[in-house]
């Protein structure tokens, strides 16, 4: 099956991924359970996935949850016309209590594009924006109040394990010097050269910059991710009815490797993947996030066979 999957809405550019891989899999489900079905897109962002399923097929509703704001705002203009078909809930997935069991849940973890390319929502080192990164702007503290609370061996501690960076010691004694010594960093850029500065000179200018794993573990830390899937992943399989797929597409090992044991060790799931399914080399030369998404499936058992 294959579907136009390049998303653009009036200011909220995201290209969904591994679109055909979904689709394909929702085709798949049993019969009754497609006609007249229910899915939960988790993480709707600007609906780009959503709009695609509901394009493709007609018999489904879907409820989208988000805790930005701004993809509320941006799938409900881009689901619009699907009228009551789609349901666009503002709702951190982990405290969502569905209505009743549905055929499909999806989740598309992580960062939207627009997420990070506006500059002003914090979560770029390469564009200088306010040290923010909360997904939803109303809750939680940003990255300038979460570098100034928290110590420096718990801040470097939190640098390795979220962000499986090796000289996180360093750059969190380096966060902490600068703070103290001039207070608040600027901006993104100005954290981002800060980090640059603890890597060796040879290191400094490699395919990934410097700065990339210490965000990623911020990001992480500030919006509570691996605590949300955790919720997630223990939730989705009661709001699926018998032969219903959870489907859920991570974008580093720490989600992946959550999502990996618990479809392997959770009773209530069968594993439909053994190994993730991973973009083609097409995807991943047009689409560069794609390149580290994994998609996970796994069938909701029936508890009565
Ligand atoms: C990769 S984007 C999803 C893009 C979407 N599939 C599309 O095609 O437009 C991830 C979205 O999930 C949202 N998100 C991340 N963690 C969340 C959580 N715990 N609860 C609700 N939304 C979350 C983010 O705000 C972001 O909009």
């Amino acid at each position: 099956m294959k579907e136009e999957s390049k998303i653009v809405t009036s200011k909220f550019k995201h290209t969904p991924v591994l679109v055909n891989q979904v689709l394909e899999a929702i085709a798949k489900l049993p019969s009754e359970l497609l006609i007249k079905g229910k899915l939960i897109d988790a993480t709707i962002g600007g609906g780009g996935h959503s709009a695609l399923i509901l394009k493709g097929f007609p018999s489904l509703h879907i409820t989208g949850l988000d805790q930005d704001p701004s993809a509320i705002d941006a799938a409900s203009k881009q689901l619009l016309h699907f009228g009551s078909r789609a349901e666009i809930i503002s709702s951190n997935f982990a405290d969502f209590v569905p209505q009743e069991e549905v055929a499909f849940v999806l989740a598309d973890l992580g960062v939207s594009s627009p997420q990070i390319d506006e500059a002003k929502r914090g979560f770029s080192f390469r564009l200088n924006g306010p040290l923010d990164m909360r997904m939803n702007p109303k809750k939680g503290l940003k990255a300038d109040e979460l570098l100034e609370k928290t110590e420096e061996k718990a801040l470097a501690d939190l640098i390795y394990k979220y962000g499986e960076e090796k000289f996180s010691r360093r750059i969190a004694r380096r966060i902490k010097q600068d703070l103290s010594a001039n207070g608040p960093y600027e901006g993104t850029s100005a954290l981002a050269y800060a980090i640059a500065g603890c890597y060796p000179p040879k290191m400094r200018n490699g395919r990934i910059h410097p700065a990339t794993r210490t965000f990623q573990a911020l990001r992480i830390a500030i919006n509570n991710e691996l605590d949300a899937l955790q919720h997630l992943l223990q939730k989705a399989p009661n709001w699926l009815l018998p032969g219903g797929v959870f489907a859920v597409i991570s974008f580093h090992s720490l989600e992946d490797r959550l999502v990996k044991k618990s479809f392997l060790t959770d009773e209530r799931l069968e594993r439909i993947t053994r190994k993730p399914i991973q973009a083609d080399s097409n995807e991943k030369l047009n689409n560069p996030r794609s390149r580290s998404a994994k998609l996970r499936l796994a069938k909701k058992r029936n508890p009565n066979e």
